[in-house]
Parts: structure tokens; C-alpha cells; sequence
């Protein structure tokens, strides 16, 4: 446990109060007695104020369950939403305006690109996932199901050839559609070369082509006749061509070709929120510490990977020289988010003058913005924003008085930084009901800074079973994707954005690819975001990024956002459409099916963050499918189950059974990590056991069925006494 430092009315724990005397405020030209005056006044004034937003969310949450009781037999829509304006739950349509927000990288504004997410206390992830600007397209077609195993083309412990030429030809065919020849294929090409600015293709046959748009070409690497790289852009994005005749690749490729190197994850977000458990100040200090490495850009990372010690630190940029013969670079590096956690939240890594636990949100701002100056002053090895900007993505907030309260808190951090106002630029996530059904007044709140919005669905989802619970039992969990209230709040979110003057100057964002393995059904289905009107999308890995590129030469966002724009539409009613099950006729296997999935999607996600601190899981399903779980899939899971309970659908004993069977299945899944501690020995004494079955049994009295309070309880218990347990 930190000691506590007093500095002014504030206690600052010892580990966190280092860190930013020592680490963080050196080079900003902040003085540290400022820092905390400024603090102090900050968190004074701005702590009852998340406090009542917080108290207002309980209260329409009271309001709702009691009229869902009063209603369950005469529900009728529009009387439910004429009284969700009454009690200000709909908020009146806003006025239209457009967005002003200034100084927006391009990555943000203008390119459209995959997303990816990262827990950044992980450095090896989360310098992996800055460097994944660019992937290799051969990577990870070979590593993944999107090339299948028939013919011998299995993966092995070795190169398999036989794979190899699938992956060739799968890559070929790509740049067929991307930038195609004026004849034949890539798969003919002997040899790229340029001559007087433009790309010239010799075919197998002898014949020279070029490509169908020439523009399309834009630079290379190495000798105009011997290129090393030919670099080519299609709808903004880059597509690099390798060549090497020496390569075990490229020794066997008639044009010397040994990779295609993408133009990935555009952008990232390092995550500080649901994909991380960090529950106290050492945590906290964890987190912000690669934040800073980040910023400054001297984070790395060494690991053992194979027989290899491998360090990892950021990758430069990208030299070129263009068709016209002038040197130039691209990004060798996403362009990088921080998430801040939501409102919710109290931690201790400081006190306030009456002794209580700050909002972790007003500390997430002022540190992770503090620690952004770095970037923005040019202390770092490279640059994250070339425009100046800090982007943070604020999340789960609950209609346009907390977003107004997010842009009041941004201004008093910029305050107490010296930042020019709208420095820190704000990613709205559309991930609780009251947040889409308000969106444009969301929005206005903060058009001034606001560089994204997102459906965060999972969440989303989570808040939806939350929020109607009284109004009946859910429908089943793999439904929910498809049903009304979800399609009407993902088309809501675009056209909203879209009519706010998002295009050209925001991201409009869609959500998570949760199956990190399924990479082929993932490039079967994704490319419907974009067609959606979505300008990037949320992939959980690199070699997910890499392969969700490919969407985005296939479909020009820019030209469906054209076309979405000339059509208006109004999906509230749509969104209010509740998901309840209109007969709750489910077999009992049916029923036992779903309870099955659910538990052990939350046992096998929550006994890893609360007996070892990991926020983010792969966790297999029932039908072994292994799904990213984090605390917004966990939110899901524990809601169904409290939803099915409360309804009668099952009863207590059959989740208290269900759970220690489903316990039983995840310590086998986890047999060989030898950090694990089964949950099966001892089901009274497991705190995973104990706080997975408390997020379903008292699921119903959790603030928005957040999953936070129970899993930082647990966690804070278990580090104290995990050691005792353990023994
Ligand atoms: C609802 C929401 O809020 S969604 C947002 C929150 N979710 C996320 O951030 C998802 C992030 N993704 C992850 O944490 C991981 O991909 C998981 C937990 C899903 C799977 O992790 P693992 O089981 O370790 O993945 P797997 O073994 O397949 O791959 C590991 C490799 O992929 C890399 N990797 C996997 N995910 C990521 C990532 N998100 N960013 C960077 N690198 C990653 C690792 O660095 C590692 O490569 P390395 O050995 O070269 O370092
Ligand atoms: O944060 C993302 C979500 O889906 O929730
Ligand atoms: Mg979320």
C-alpha cells in the first residue's frame, strides 16, 4: 500500500506523486506546486458535479424500472416515450449545427482505416499496436483460417511452400482489384520499374503495361530500375509492394515480390478503460507509465519469444522518394488515442480534503493529458500529433449533461496545463442508451473538439438489458446483433455524425471484431461497416488490422457517405424497440445452452482479472470459439444471466450449479498457466468464483450493470491477500 503525501488539501499517494513530480511534470514547464494548487481547485469544484450526474443516473434508472412494472401488461410505445421526455431520459431534438473542431491530423479527418485497440499496460501489445500502421499482407494471410488448410497447405512448425503460394496468389489478386493493370494480372508481372514518373510493368510475356490509374502510383524505394519498394495508394490508403530477388520469398516470385506491406491501423487506441484492470495507484502508475513511454517515444519492451530475446520499441517513419524524384516519409506509426475511464469510477491514488476517493475520470484527464504535452511540445523522439492535438476517446457517458461535463472538464485541464483551448480533442463513444437516443445534443456539447464518435455495441448492449430489465426477459445473447433497436442505433449513429458535419473532419467509428481468430468470417462480414457509412472500425489485433485494410480498398467511404447524406431519417422509435422476448418459450437446453455460454464467458474472463490483473481475454465459448472478453462483454454476460434470474427464466441454484460446473471447465482451459489458482477446489474461498457469481447475482442493483464496482473489490481484496490464498 502507497503512503500518502500531503500536498495542499490533497493526499497523493507516494508512487503516483513520484511519478509525476519525477517523470511526468519535468520538461512540460509546469511547476509541480501549480500542478497540485490547480488540482486541488479542480477536483473541489468538478467532484459534485460527477457526483450529481452519477445521482441522476440512478434516479432514471428508479423511474424506469418502476414504470416497466407498472407497465408490463399494457405496454404501449408511444406512451413510453412520451413519458421518457418527461422525465428528461429523451431530451428535446437540438438544433442543427455543424462541428468546428480545428487542427485534426489527417488520419482522423480525412483517411479511413481500421482502429485498433490495445490495453496499454501491456508494452509488448502496445508498441506492437503503434507500429501496426503497417502490416504484412503475407503474414497475415499465412497466419490465419483466410487461407485454408486443403490441399497441404496446412500451417506447420516450418514454411509450407504450398500455403505460401496460396498466400501469393490471394495477395496478387488483391492488387488486381486495388490498382489493376491496363492488361492481365500481378500474377504475370516479371518486373516493376519506373521510368519518367510513372509505374511500368513487364508481364511474363514480354509485353510492358502500367496501371490502370497511374495516379495511383506514388513512390518507391532503391534504384528506379531495381525498385526494393513500389508504393501505391488506393482510396488514401498505401499499399507497399517489396521487392527482394534474394528473399526466400522473393527468390521464387517472377517479379522478385516477397511481401505486400499495408497501410493498417490508421489509428489506435491505447487503452486506459475496459481492457485493463487498474485498481489502484501502483495500477494506475503501470498505466500512465507506458502512456508517458508513448509520448516521449522512448518506450520498449524485451521479451522472449522462441529462443529469441526480442526488444520492441517504435518504429521510425517511412522514406520514399515520389514519382516525380523528391524524397519523402510516411507515418511509420499509428496515430494514437488515449481512452480515459468513464464517470463512474472513484480510486484512492489520491484523496480529496475530506479524506474520499477522487473521480478516476478528472485524474485520467489531467494525467493522461499532462503526460500528452510531452507530444505536443515536441519533447519526444517522435511526433504522435503533427497538428498539436491530444485525443482522447471519453466513454460510457449518459446523455448530453455528461458529455457537457466531459468539454467543462477538458477546459479546466487545458487550464491548469496552459494548453490553448480545444488542444485536447474528444472521441465521443456512443455506448449507452441515453448517449444515441441524444446524440446530436451529445455532439453540440462538444463540436468545438470532437474528432470521433463510435458505437461501442458491446457496451451498448450491456446498457440496453440493463436499462429495460423490468420490462421483461432478454432475448437470447447472439440475437441481439441482429435486432431492431441495434440496427436502428448503428444507422442512428451514422446519420446523426453525418448531419453534424462529421465528414471531412471526424471519425464516424464502428465496433469491436470480437473472434481475433475467425480472421475469415471477420473479412467476410466487415466490410458491411464501411458500407455502412463508418470511415474506420475496431479490429482486436494487428493481423486483424492488416487483413479489416483490405475493406477499405474495397469500398470508398467517402463516395457512401455521399450518398447517405442525401437521405434524412429519424431512428428513435427504432431504438426504443426493447428486446424483450414476446413469449420466453425456450426449451430448457435452450436455456441451459445460453446459461452455459454465459458463465463461462465471465469465469473465464473474470478469474484472470481478478487473480491476475488482466483486463483482456481470449476466452473460449461453448462451442470453443475463442471471443475477446473485456469488461463491456463481461457487462453483456452478467446482465443476461441477472435478467433470465430476475425473470424467472432460471433460478438461483440453477446459476450457482451452472457456475460450478462451467468453473470446473475453465481451470481444464487454463491447466497450463501456472499462475492460475483453480476455481473448482474451493468455490468459497476462489475470489474469481466468488465475484463472477456476485456480477450475476446482485446483476440487477449494479449502477447500469457496470461491472467495475465488483471487479475492483475483488481485485483490490485479492491483492492484499492473494498471497494468503494462494498458500
Ligand atoms: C468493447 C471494447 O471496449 S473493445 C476494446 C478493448 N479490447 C481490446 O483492446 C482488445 C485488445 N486485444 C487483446 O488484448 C488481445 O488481442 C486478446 C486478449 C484478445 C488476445 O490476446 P492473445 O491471446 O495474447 O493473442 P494471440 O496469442 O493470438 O496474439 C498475441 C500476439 O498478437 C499481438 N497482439 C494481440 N492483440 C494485440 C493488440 N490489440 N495490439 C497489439 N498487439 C496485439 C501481441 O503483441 C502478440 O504478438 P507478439 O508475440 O509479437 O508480441
Ligand atoms: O467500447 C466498446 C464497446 O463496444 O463497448
Ligand atoms: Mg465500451
Amino acid at each position: 500500500m502507497n503512503p500518502y503525501i500531503h500536498v495542499g488539501n490533497l493526499q497523493v499517494a507516494s508512487g503516483l506523486h513520484r511519478f509525476l513530480e519525477s517523470e511526468v511534470l519535468p520538461g512540460t514547464g509546469l511547476s509541480a506546486d501549480k500542478f497540485w494548487g490547480q488540482l486541488e481547485l479542480l477536483i473541489d469544484e468538478l467532484t459534485p458535479v460527477n457526483q450529481a450526474l452519477l445521482h441522476k443516473r440512478d434516479e432514471l434508472q428508479g423511474l424506469l424500472n418502476q414504470w416497466h412494472k407498472q407497465h408490463r401488461d399494457d405496454f404501449d410505445a408511444e406512451t413510453y416515450k412520451a413519458y421518457l421526455y418527461q422525465i428528461g431520459y429523451l431530451e428535446p431534438e437540438a438544433e442543427d449545427f455543424q462541428i468546428t473542431t480545428q487542427n485534426v491530423d489527417e488520419e482522423i479527418a480525412k483517411q479511413s482505416g481500421p482502429q485498433l485497440v490495445v490495453p496499454v499496460n501491456n508494452a509488448r501489445y502496445a508498441l506492437n499496436a503503434a507500429n501496426s500502421r503497417w502490416g504484412s499482407l503475407y503474414d497475415a494471410l499465412y497466419g490465419t483460417d483466410v487461407i485454408d488448410d486443403s490441399d497441404g497447405a496446412e500451417r506447420g512448425a516450418s514454411y509450407n511452400a504450398a500455403r505460401g503460394l496460396k498466400v501469393i496468389a490471394y495477395g496478387k489478386s488483391f492488387l488486381d482489384q486495388a490498382a489493376p493493370l491496363t492488361k492481365n494480372s500481378h500474377a504475370e508481372v516479371v518486373a516493376y520499374s519506373v521510368a519518367d514518373g510513372q509505374l511500368q510493368i513487364v508481364l511474363t510475356n514480354g509485353e510492358v503495361v502500367g496501371l490502370q490509374e497511374s495516379a495511383l502510383f506514388v513512390g518507391y524505394q532503391g534504384s528506379p530500375s531495381s525498385p526494393a519498394a513500389v508504393l501505391l495508394s488506393n482510396n488514401g490508403l498505401h499499399i507497399e509492394i517489396q521487392i527482394d530477388r534474394h528473399h526466400r520469398i522473393g527468390q521464387n516470385d517472377p517479379a522478385g515480390v516477397k511481401d505486400i506491406l499495408l497501410e493498417a491501423a490508421i489509428t489506435t487506441i491505447m487503452d486506459c478503460e475496459d481492457s485493463v484492470a487498474a485498481v489502484d495507484a501502483e495500477d494506475k502508475v503501470d498505466v500512465y507509465r507506458n502512456w508517458l513511454g508513448l509520448m516521449k517515444g522512448t518506450l520498449q519492451a524485451s521479451f522472449q519469444k522462441g529462443d529469441a530475446t526480442v526488444t520492441r520499441a517504435l518504429h521510425s517513419d517511412r522514406s520514399y522518394v515520389s514519382a516525380e524524384g523528391k524524397a519523402f516519409e510516411l507515418p511509420g506509426r499509428s496515430l494514437l488515442f488515449v481512452r480515459n475511464v468513464g464517470h463512474l469510477m472513484t480510486i484512492d491514488a489520491i484523496l480529496d480534503r475530506n479524506g474520499n476517493d477522487v473521480p478516476e475520470g478528472i485524474l485520467d484527464a489531467v494525467v493522461t493529458s499532462a503526460i500528452a504535452m510531452h507530444d505536443v511540445i515536441g519533447n519526444s523522439l517522435y511526433r504522435n500529433s503533427n497538428k498539436g492535438s491530444i485525443y482522447i476517446v471519453k466513454p460510457k457517458m449518459h446523455g448530453s449533461e455528461e458529455v457537457a461535463f466531459a468539454n467543462t472538464l477538458f477546459n479546466r485541464v487545458e487550464d491548469l496545463l496552459g494548453l490553448e483551448r480545444h488542444t485536447i480533442k474528444i472521441g465521443v463513444m456512443d455506448e449507452e442508451r441515453r448517449t444515441s437516443l441524444n446524440l446530436k445534443a451529445c455532439i453540440r456539447e462538444v463540436k468545438d473538439r470532437i474528432v470521433f464518435i463510435n458505437t461501442g455495441f458491446l457496451d451498448r448492449t450491456g446498457d440496453e438489458m440493463h436499462t429495460s430489465m423490468e420490462a421483461g426477459p432478454m432475448i437470447r445473447k447472439n440475437q441481439m446483433k441482429s435486432s431492431t433497436w441495434l440496427q436502428g442505433y448503428e444507422r442512428s449513429n451514422v446519420h446523426v455524425g453525418l448531419t453534424c458535419g462529421l465528414q471531412g473532419k471526424a471519425q464516424i467509428g464502428k465496433g469491436m471484431w470480437a473472434m481475433p481468430d475467425l480472421m475469415k468470417e471477420m473479412l467476410k462480414q466487415k466490410n458491411s461497416q464501411l458500407e455502412a457509412g463508418c470511415t474506420t472500425a475496431w479490429v482486436p489485433s494487428p493481423t486483424a488490422a492488416t487483413l479489416h485494410a483490405l475493406h477499405y480498398h474495397q469500398v470508398d467511404v467517402k463516395e457512401v457517405q455521399a450518398q447517405l447524406l442525401k437521405h434524412s431519417a429519424s431512428y428513435i422509435d427504432q431504438i426504443l424497440e426493447i428486446p424483450v422476448s414476446p413469449d420466453a418459450s425456450w426449451s430448457q437446453e435452450e436455456i441451459q445452452q445460453e446459461l452455459d455460454n454465459n458463465a463461462q464467458g465471465i469465469l473465464g474472463y473474470v478469474v484472470r482479472w481478478v487473480e491476475q490483473g488482466i483486463g483482456c481475454s481470449k476466452v473460449p465459448d461453448i462451442n470453443n470459439i475463442g471471443l475477446m472478453e473485456d469488461r463491456a462483454t463481461l457487462r453483456i454476460s452478467s446482465q443476461h444471466l441477472a435478467n433470465w434470474l430476475h425473470h424467472g427464466i432460471c433460478s438461483e441454484e440453477q446459476v450457482i450449479e451452472t457456475m460450478r460446473r462451467m468453473a470446473s471447465i475453465v481451470d481444464n482451459q487454463n491447466a497450463n498457466d501456472p499462475a492460475y489458482r483453480s476455481m473448482s477446489a474451493d468455490y468459497e474461498r476462489s475470489a474469481a468464483f466468488q465475484a463472477a457469481l456476485e456480477l450475476v447475482l446482485q446483476g440487477y442493483d449494479q449502477p447500469n450493470g457496470y461491472t467495475e464496482p465488483i471487479l475492483h473489490r475483488y481485485r483490490r481484496a485479492f491483492k492484499t491477500s492473494g498471497a494468503a490464498l494462494k498458500a
